[in-house]
C-alpha cells in the first residue's frame, strides 16, 4: 500500500480513501478473497469473541460461507465443547433448519422463525420431514393451534450431490424457495433456498483437515487458562484466541506462553490469535511470545468506551498499518479488530494489510446472533449487544467471585452494557452482510487491479481525505 499525500497524524477508516488502478482484472468474480493471515479461509472475516455475537448459529453460517466465528470466553468450557461438536456435526454447505413436530403450537413454530435467515419452520416427525411452516401459514391463525392444522406439505426434496445452480432450478421450477436434502436413508442432511444455492455457487466453506467446519474460541487471561485451551483444543478448536483490553502486559506475555505450550503439545497446527494492540512493539513482543496472529484495534468497536474513559487507542487504520508492517517482517499476521461499519472499512484494513477482519456489532443485529429479537415501539425488529467489558460482561464473567469482588470488577467497565443493533430489513441474515462485504470488497480489489488479497495490500493507494471529502461520498435518500 503506498499513501497518494503524507499523513501528519493517525487516521481512521473514514479518514482515508483509496484511488483506482490501472487493472488487468476483468471481473469481480476473478477475485480471490483467501485470508492472507496463516489460517487460509476463504474469506478474511471473523466474527468476534462476543456474547451477544457469536454462539452456535452464528459459527455455522459464517464457515458454511468460508469464514470464521469465534465463542467467547465467557461461556463455560463444557458448553463450548457442545457448541464445537454441534458445528462440527453439521453440513458443510446445506443449511440447518429449526425443526417442530407436527404438534408443537403455532404460536412456538413462529417465535422459532427467527432463529434462521431463510424464514421457514421445518415440521418432523419419527425424524421425517412432513411439511413447512411460515408466517404467511400462520396469518389469523390460533397461537394454540397445532402446526399440523397450518403446515404446507409440498417439500421439494435433493439431493445432497445436486450442484447449487441444478437446485436453484429444481425451485424455480416448483415455484418454490426452500429445499431440504435427504441422505440415501432419508435423513435429514439440511435446507436450502434459491438464494441459499446461488451463495453455494460462490462462497466455499471454511473447512478442517477432516472436512468439517472451522470454528474458533476464546480465552482470557485470568483463571486457569491452559486447562482451558487444553479442553478446547480437544474438543476441536480449529483457532485459539487469547483476549484481554490491554494485550501489551505481563500477564497476557506469560498467558500466552503456556498456551503456546499447550497448543504444541496436544494441536500444533492450531494458529494462536493474541490481543489486543495498537502498536508494533505490542505486536512483536505478542509473536515472540508465541502468537500467530496479533489482533490489533484498543477503542474502535461500537459497544466501547475505552477511549473516553481512558484517552488510550489509537485509530484503527494507522494502527492495522503499522501492527501487519510489524508482524510481515515477522512472517506473521493481523487481525483488524473493530471499528467496522461499512464494506469500505473491510476493503481498508485489507490494504492497510490485515490478514482478517474481526466484526462485533454489526453482526449483532442480524438472526443468526445469539440474542432474541425484540421489536422497538416504531415497529423495527432488534437485537440486544453489549461490550465485553460493559458491567453486564463483568458480572458474568465473574460470577463465581465473591458479592465484593463482583462489586469492585463492576467499577472497571469500559464498555456499554445494552445497545440495541436493528436488524436491517434489507439485510437481516448475517449472509445478506457477508454478501454485501464481500461485494464491497471484490469491486475494491478490482479498482486496485488486485487478484488477490496480497496483491490488494500491495497495489492499493491511499489518500486522505477531510469530512466534507467524507459525506461527499455518502448516498443521499432523498433530494437535499
Ligand atoms: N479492543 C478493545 O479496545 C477492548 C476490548 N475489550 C474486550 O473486553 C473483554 C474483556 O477484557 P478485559 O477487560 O481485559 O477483561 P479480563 O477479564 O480479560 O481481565 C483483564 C485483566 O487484565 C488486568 N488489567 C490490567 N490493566 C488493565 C486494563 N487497562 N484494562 C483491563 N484490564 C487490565 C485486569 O486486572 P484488574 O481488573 O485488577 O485491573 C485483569 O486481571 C475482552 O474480550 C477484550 O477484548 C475490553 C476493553 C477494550
Ligand atoms: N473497549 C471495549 N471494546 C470492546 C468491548 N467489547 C468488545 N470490544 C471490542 O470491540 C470489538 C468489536 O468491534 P465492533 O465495532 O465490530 O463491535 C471486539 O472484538 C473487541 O475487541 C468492550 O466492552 N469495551
Amino acid at each position: 500500500m503506498r499513501f497518494l499525500n503524507q499523513p501528519q497524524h493517525d487516521l481512521t477508516y473514514n479518514d482515508v480513501f483509496m484511488v483506482p488502478s490501472r487493472s488487468q482484472v476483468t471481473s469481480r468474480l476473478d477475485v480471490d478473497l483467501t485470508s492472507t493471515d496463516g489460517l487460509g479461509t476463504p474469506l478474511p472475516l471473523v466474527a468476534a469473541n462476543m456474547t451477544a455475537v457469536s454462539g452456535r448459529r452464528m459459527a455455522e453460517t459464517m464457515a458454511r460461507s468460508g469464514g470464521v466465528a469465534i465463542i467467547p470466553q465467557d461461556i463455560p468450557t463444557d458448553v463450548v465443547a457442545e457448541t464445537i461438536g454441534k458445528v462440527k456435526g453439521s453440513h458443510t454447505v446445506f443449511d440447518t433448519p429449526v425443526t417442530v413436530t407436527p404438534g408443537t403450537t403455532v404460536g412456538e413454530a413462529i417465535s422459532l422463525l427467527p432463529k434462521r435467515g431463510h424464514g421457514v419452520v421445518l415440521v418432523v416427525e419419527d425424524g421425517l420431514p412432513v411439511g413447512t411452516v411460515t408466517e404467511a401459514d400462520a396469518q389469523g391463525v390460533d397461537r394454540f393451534a397445532q402446526v399440523r392444522t397450518i403446515m404446507g406439505g409440498e417439500l421439494v426434496k435433493v439431493s445432497p450431490t445436486d450442484s447449487p445452480r441444478e437446485i436453484f432450478d429444481q425451485l424455480s421450477a416448483a415455484h418454490d424457495d426452500y429445499a431440504i436434502a435427504l441422505g440415501d436413508d432419508g435423513r435429514l442432511l439440511g435446507v436450502m433456498t434459491r438464494k441459499g444455492a446461488l451463495r453455494a455457487a460462490i462462497y466455499a466453506p471454511a473447512l478442517d483437515a477432516d472436512g468439517r467446519l472451522k470454528i474458533g474460541t476464546a480465552v482470557g487471561i485470568n483463571g486457569d487458562v491452559p486447562a482451558r485451551a487444553e479442553a478446547l483444543l480437544a474438543a476441536g478448536s480449529d483457532v485459539l484466541v487469547v483476549d484481554t483490553a490491554h494485550g501489551h502486559q505481563d500477564k497476557m506475555i506469560n498467558v500466552l506462553e503456556a498456551v503456546r505450550d499447550v497448543r504444541d503439545k496436544l494441536a500444533p497446527g492450531v494458529p494462536i490469535v493474541a490481543g489486543n494492540v495498537v502498536t508494533a512493539d505490542g505486536t512483536r513482543e505478542l509473536i515472540d511470545a508465541g502468537a500467530d496472529v496479533i489482533k490489533v484495534g484498543v477503542g474502535p468497536g461500537a459497544m466501547c468506551t475505552t477511549r473516553m474513559q481512558t484517552g488510550v487507542g489509537r485509530p484503527q487504520f494507522s494502527a492495522v498499518l503499522e501492527c501487519s508492517a510489524a508482524a510481515r517482517e515477522l512472517g506473521k499476521a493481523v487481525w483488524a479488530d473493530g471499528g467496522v461499519r461499512h464494506p469500505r472499512d473491510v476493503a481498508l484494513a485489507l490494504a492497510a494489510g490485515a490478514g482478517s477482519v474481526m466484526i462485533g456489532s454489526w453482526f449483532a443485529g442480524t438472526h443468526e446472533s445469539p440474542g432474541n429479537l425484540m421489536v422497538a415501539a416504531d415497529g423495527r425488529p432488534y437485537k440486544e449487544s453489549f461490550g465485553m467489558a460493559s458491567a453486564r460482561a463483568v458480572r458474568n464473567r465473574t460470577r463465581d467471585s465473591s458479592g465484593f469482588e463482583r462489586a469492585r470488577a463492576g467499577l472497571f467497565e469500559e464498555g456499554i452494557s445494552s445497545s440495541r443493533m436493528y436488524l436491517d430489513a434489507e439485510r437481516p441474515g448475517v449472509q445478506d452482510l457477508l454478501d454485501f462485504i464481500t461485494s464491497g470488497v471484490r469491486s475494491s480489489c478490482t479498482y486496485a487491479g488486485a487478484a488477490n488479497l496480497p496483491e490488494f495490500a500491495e497495489r492499493a493507494v491511499i489518500g486522505i481525505q477531510s469530512t466534507s471529502g467524507y459525506d461527499e461520498g455518502r448516498p443521499l435518500h432523498a433530494s437535499w
